[in-house]
């Protein structure tokens, strides 16, 4: 079994910047996702599950594993001395570490500590996700907003953790995507999925049906699509939905399939966020050979504005975005 670590230390030649920063940052953010993956194993045993008595700037309620995890991957991550800051779901502003790590540090990590809340007490996977970049603000000045700002296509790494039937890590630096299952009796990541890549076929599809009225007429058209009864192109194609992004991502960069989060009424600019959800989402999907739009653009390419800005996405096999897009620019 190769770990972790062993693996990024073997393929650090590959990643552009300093040796050993990259493995520093992904096993501090491994040792948070241990802790994590601890805690919602035993949810039900102790008080962890439930709302908080806070909500975030989003006005989401923040549930306590919500704030239990942010907490944890901060720690972490201000342990490691690669991370001048870090900009969170579950924290209103950018947390710039102290001690002239602002200064001096030369990456920021953005992360959804707990993606899923909602199926969090009703024992149904939930994941973690992360995006980090190099700084743009030179050394010896601190760190702003607009190194968070940066688009997705100036990732240097992004990645996800699956609490899941068995719980997962994994990350792309660029050079494909590798996943990595943790070994309870190691207390270890260990290589289990080299070189991840979308199947070219798909035939699941992935939405929230319940707001259907509410999506516009693109996506309504392509539901009826994938709905339609044609042996010829598989279809209907299956409709599955767990609820979590990173679940139902994870899902179909094994399977093949779409995952769809449009703009609806409720959501005018959709509800995943571009910083910390759909950004490190389609780095790894296009990875795996995969695409990411928002319906307009390369998810990639978006200039992002602020730090919790929302945006559609759609994301998944080639040949299924394509077809979407058909239908949402005819
Ligand atoms: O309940 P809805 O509206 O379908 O939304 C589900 C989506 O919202 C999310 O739960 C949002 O993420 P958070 O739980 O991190 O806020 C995604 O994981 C998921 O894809
Ligand atoms: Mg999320
Ligand atoms: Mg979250």
């Amino acid at each position: 079994m190769i770990t972790l670590s062993e693996f990024v230390y073997a393929k650090q030649h590959q990643f552009a910047y300093a040796t050993g920063e990259l493995s520093a940052l992904l096993s501090s953010i491994a040792t948070a996702a241990r802790f994590i993956n601890r805690e919602i194993s035993k949810a039900g045993l102790s008080d962890i599950l439930g709302f908080n008595e806070s909500s975030n700037i989003q006005g989401e309620a923040q549930t306590k594993l919500d704030v239990l995890a942010n907490e944890r991957f901060k720690k972490a991550l201000i342990s490691r001395g690669e991370v001048a800051g870090i900009a969170s779901e579950e924290d209103d502003d950018l947390v710039i570490f102290e001690g002239g790590r602002s200064q001096t540090s030369k990456y920021v990590v953005l992360i959804d500590p707990l993606d899923g809340s909602s199926n969090i007490d009703v024992n149904v996977p939930v994941g973690t996700i992360f995006s980090i970049y190099r700084r743009v603000t030179p050394i010896g000045q601190n760190i702003a907003i607009d190194d968070f700002l940066q688009p997705g296509n100036k990732q240097v790494a992004a990645g996800y953790v699956l609490y899941g039937s068995s719980t997962l890590l994994v990350y792309t630096t660029g050079q494909g995507v590798h996943g990595f299952t943790y070994e309870p009796s190691l207390g270890m990541f260990c290589l289990s999925n080299e070189n991840m890549s979308f199947p070219e076929f798909g035939n699941t599809y992935s939405i929230n049906e319940g707001n259907y009225l509410k999506f516009p007429d693109g996506v309504k058209k392509y539901m009826k699509y994938c709905q339609e009864i044609d042996k010829e192109t598989h279809r209907p194609y299956n409709s599955r939905y767990i609820g979590s992004l990173v679940a139902d991502f994870h899902r179909n960069i094994l399977k093949g399939g779409i995952f769809m989060y449009p703009n609806t009424a409720s959501y005018p600019d959709g509800k995943l966020r571009l910083l910390y959800e759909c950004n490190p989402v389609a780095f790894i999907a296009e990875q795996a050979g995969a695409k990411a739009t928002d319906g307009f653009q390369r998810i990639l390419d978006i200039q992002p504005t602020s730090l919790h800005e929302r945006s559609p996405f759609f994301v998944g096999t080639p040949s299924m975005v394509d077809q979407l897009m058909h239908f949402l620019t005819s």
